[in-house]
């Protein structure tokens, strides 16, 4: 820390023409060749936050007051970039010691532990699965408070349905009740839900819901909250070379056209304008991705949460924040 932080002052103190109150906000700053620092105003700033492109800020959106560090050649085309990707509201609705030009847009989580939670108090499973329920709330309203754009959860995977028949029945009714209670309370909040994995698998009454609940909240803006059941990784990669070969065979497209974006374009999370998470959360200690969003996952920064899925509240998710705020995305630069 202490070699970065020489490093930066030596590197970097230069380039700011600052006067001597102002303060600086010094994240951990690599040596990036071939970036320089630019003021995003002609004005002389009153204090001054350094923005590392790709690194703690993935979404750095410049103000007045910022300085972004950019690579030379591409200086115009970012600066267009970040505005367009600008979030809409103020630092003061983020707790102390998260900063909004750096939240995620898009953060996945695997709710893992509801079981070990029930029985570690005696309690039938279907209570851990009813307090997760809970926790995802509490996480959907803390992603529209703190204006993260989009929440994946892993609620449902195709190995799940090997669970005991009364589980998977409970698990069933429990994201109808989901499913329907959210109806009417995304419609008012302005909430998107969407759906991905093989929903023909779900009982019949779960999957016309589904359909119904995609289509009423598909104009919602805000937030979206994606849920995955009936899913896996490598589910949504089969059903997307399906679905390529299908248009190669029809003569839609020639083999050669196969590409990274092709492919994006058919994976399930195609419902969504941010499909690769920025943040994975995994909780109950399991340090495993366990079939989830393998080709959306390449670059997504991962934090693994000791707490139980139904322990996991406000405390937790800003922890995962902030270690995320404090990571320097490279996306293998
Ligand atoms: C409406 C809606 C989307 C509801 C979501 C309900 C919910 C919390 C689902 C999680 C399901 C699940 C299989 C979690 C994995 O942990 P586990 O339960 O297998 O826990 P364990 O690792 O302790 O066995």
């Amino acid at each position: 820390m202490v070699e970065t932080l020489t490093m930066v002052f030596s590197l970097r103190f230069s380039s700011l023409s600052l006067p001597p109150h102002n303060t600086i906000t010094l994240y951990t700053l690599p040596h990036v060749p071939n970036h320089r620092l630019r003021s995003t105003s002609n004005v002389s700033p009153p204090s001054s936050t350094l923005l590392i492109k790709h690194s703690l800020c993935p979404c750095a959106a410049p103000t007045q007051q910022q300085h972004l560090l950019v690579p030379e050649e591409e200086e115009e085309e970012e600066e267009l970039k970040c505005i367009n990707e600008a979030p809409s509201l103020e630092n003061d609705s983020l707790p102390p010691g998260l900063r909004r030009e750096c939240m995620p847009r898009h953060v996945a989580v695997i709710m893992d532990g509801n079981r070990r939670w029930a029985r570690l108090r005696d309690l039938p499973v279907g209570s851990g699965y009813e307090a997760g329920v809970k926790s995802l709330k509490t996480l959907i309203e803390l992603c529209c408070k703190w204006g993260i754009r989009v929440l994946t959860v892993f609620a449902f995977s195709t190995d799940n349905w090997f669970r005991p028949k009364v589980e998977v029945e409970f698990l069933m009714s429990l994201f109808e009740g989901g499913v329907k209670d959210g109806m009417g309370s995304s419609l008012r909040e302005n909430i998107r839900i969407s759906v991905i994995g093989d929903i023909s698998k779900l009982p019949k009454s779960l999957e016309e819901l589904i359909i119904n609940v995609e289509e009423s909240t598909k104009n919602n803006s805000q937030f979206q909250l994606i849920v995955a059941v009936s899913y896996s990784g490598r589910y949504d990669l089969v059903q997307a070379c399906q679905r390529i070969a299908m248009k190669v065979k029809d003569g839609i497209i020639e083999l050669n056209d196969v590409n990274e974006s092709l492919i994006e374009q058919d994976l399930e999370t195609n419902c969504t304008d941010f499909p690769y998470p920025d943040l994975l959360i995994r909780t109950s200690g399991e340090l495993r991705i366990s079939n989830f969003m393998l080709w959306q996952l390449a670059y997504t920064e991962l934090f693994f949460a000791q707490s139980l899925w139904p322990d996991f509240g406000e405390a937790d998710f800003l922890e995962a924040l902030q270690s995320f705020q404090r990571r320097w995305r490279r996306y293998g630069e």
